[in-house]
């Protein structure tokens, strides 16, 4: 509509001549041409912010869409790619996606309407005249488009360096005080700023060969209005159009410049938005793991007799190709202890990944209370499983939000008793905050038998029939290996224990203790047992001074 009030303009303005050549009343049409003018500002203004906020909308889609999808990646999908270059994508990439849509395509909506309305009345007023514009014209934009097809390469370059960049800052911070207790500050520093200065050289890129473009579209500018001076200078002379229409069209032509300088900026905005917007599509052609929606859990009903876990013949081999277990079987009973025994690499937290459906098996069966978990929603398995990490991960926030993440809906009391059987609650009842003191990131510091404590805890408040723990292999000092000790036991007073242990005397009076060597089982039974039967165990039990 304000398109339409500008068009109006030189028609208003050749009658104006016309008025003034004819000696005819003047008030009318000059206020006209005020009014047109104010409303066509106003509606301008308007339908900017609603461009504006149209896009906004479609930057808003994106990232909600992208955060999704990248929650949601097949765990093996993170093993691959870099933690910062997935930010990268839903912040940098996103943003730039924005400075498309805001300054380029949405100036393009605006301006098409202005363009094709100025042509149509160019048409009306002199057809010659509009043929010689739109060859000068069409001349530049060839050069135009020509030029701006470098960009998008160069762009999609410059954010892949910017992806990299991100990677290089996150993989220093994550690691910050390695890094510093190793002198080796200054190299990432330098490997940091070598990625920002590879993107700042795509980005020139960019700049030279958008710079390329804007002298293009105003060589055609100006010979189109050179070109229009002349042939319409001879047809006013020739009789064949009045001064006003040359005016008129002339007026036309700067209507015209406008729009057709914002289709080239927003041409070059958009193969910009396009590198981008590739990077983006990457991830959401992705497909997500499979049934990861909580809202499709429920379970089959257990089989009579059947061992509520049970591993038969399970090979496996990272998505990369390296063979890690190999007719790996074994039972977890209802209730009962298990520990997972043996040198280190020999793919003892692979099994708890593999029960997790972090990566499917590559042969045999695992089975959950005798249906082959291929077949139970994932989700609802999942619900029935507790699982500690090695790295006992504590996410930034308070020790309520950590607790909190398994079970959103547990009460205060329900909290406090879940640190009681972890033996946390002095160390929670130190801060005057209680459970809402903040820990990781912004907060307090847990020592790494604490953090473990925790993140039992957690496992522990959702009542898992089955709790999956990898013991950190950073050895505990006796008193937090004793608190460590209790915790399991009462863990294991009404649940199954899986537990991966690298010190044998947190499992020592395990139900059973299957041994594991190079991703094959080599033994399996108790303490007692073992010590007698496997030389490998015995070995393992000799080093740490248990027999
Ligand atoms: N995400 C992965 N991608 C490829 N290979 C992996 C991956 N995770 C582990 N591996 C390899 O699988 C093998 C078994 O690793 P796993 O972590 O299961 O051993 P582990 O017995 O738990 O060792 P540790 O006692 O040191 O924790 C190792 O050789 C390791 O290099």
């Amino acid at each position: 509509m304000s398109a339409g009030g500008a068009l109006a303009q030189p028609a208003l303005v050749a009658r104006v001549i016309d008025v003034v050549g004819s000696g005819g009343r003047l008030m009318p049409t000059v206020s006209l041409l005020v009014v047109v003018l104010l409303a066509a500002s106003a509606l301008g203004a308007f339908q900017q912010y609603l461009l504006q906020r149209t896009a906004e909308g479609v930057v808003l889609t994106t990232r909600q869409l992208l955060a999704d999808r990248l929650l949601r990646l097949p765990v093996a999908e993170y093993d691959r790619r870099r933690t910062g270059d997935l930010m990268s994508r839903v912040g940098a990439d996103t943003t730039l996606l924005r400075a498309t849509v805001t300054s380029g395509v949405v100036d393009v909506a605006g301006s098409a309407v202005l363009g094709i309305g100025a042509v149509v009345a160019m048409a009306l007023v002199d057809v010659w005249l509009l043929l010689v514009t739109l060859l000068a014209v069409g001349l530049g934009l060839t050069v135009a488009v020509l030029a701006s097809r470098g960009v998008k390469r160069a762009s999609r370059q410059a954010q892949e360096e910017v992806g990299a960049m991100t990677a290089a800052v996150e993989r220093a911070l994550s690691a910050v005080r390695t890094i510093r207790a190793s002198g080796a500050t200054s190299r990432e520093v330098t490997a940091v700023g070598g990625s920002a200065r590879r993107a700042f050289e795509a980005g020139v890129r960019v700049a030279r060969l958008e710079s390329l473009v804007a002298p293009a579209g105003s060589i055609a500018v100006q010979g189109a209005f050179l070109a229009v001076l002349g042939v319409g200078g001879y047809r006013v002379a020739a009789g064949s159009i009045t001064v006003a229409s040359l005016v008129a069209f002339i007026l036309y032509l700067f209507l015209l410049v406008m729009p057709l300088g914002h289709a080239i900026s927003a041409y070059t905005q958009l193969q910009t938005g396009l590198g981008a917007l590739a990077r983006i599509q990457e991830i959401l052609a992705l497909a997500p793991e499979r049934d990861e929606q909580p809202e499709r859990a429920g379970t089959a009903a257990p089989r009579a007799g059947a061992p509520l876990l049970e591993l038969e013949d399970v090979s496996f081999s990272y998505p990369d190709g390296t063979p890690v277990l190999r007719g790996v079987s074994f039972e977890v009973a209802a209730g009962s202890r298990v520990a997972l025994v043996g040198p280190s690499g020999a793919g003892k937290s692979t099994i708890l990944a593999l029960i997790e459906g972090f990566y499917p098996v590559s042969g045999g069966a695992l089975r959950w209370a005798g249906t082959d978990v291929r077949e139970l929603p994932r989700a609802a398995l999942r619900a029935r499983l507790g699982y500690v990490e090695q790295e006992a991960p504590v996410l930034a926030g308070s020790v309520r939000d950590n607790l909190l993440l398994t079970r959103p809906d547990a009460t205060d009391p329900e909290l406090w008793a879940v640190l009681a059987d972890v033996g946390l609650t002095e160390v929670v009842r130190r801060s005057p905050r209680g459970l809402d003191v903040l820990v990781g990131d912004e907060g307090v510091l847990l020592s790494g038998g604490e953090r473990q404590r925790l993140a039992i805890a957690r496992s522990l408040l959702a009542r898992p029939e089955l709790l999956l723990l990898d013991e950190p292999t950073a050895s505990l000092d006796a008193r937090n290996e004793g608190l460590l000790r209790e915790t399991l036991g009462r863990a294991a007073a009404d649940r199954a224990l899986l537990v991966v242990a690298h010190r044998l005397s947190t499992v020592l009076d395990s139900d059973q203790i299957v041994v594991l060597d190079q991703g094959r089982v080599v033994a399996s039974g108790t303490h007692a047992e073992l010590v007698d039967s496997s030389p490998l165990y015995r070995e393992l039990a000799t080093a740490q001074l248990l027999v």
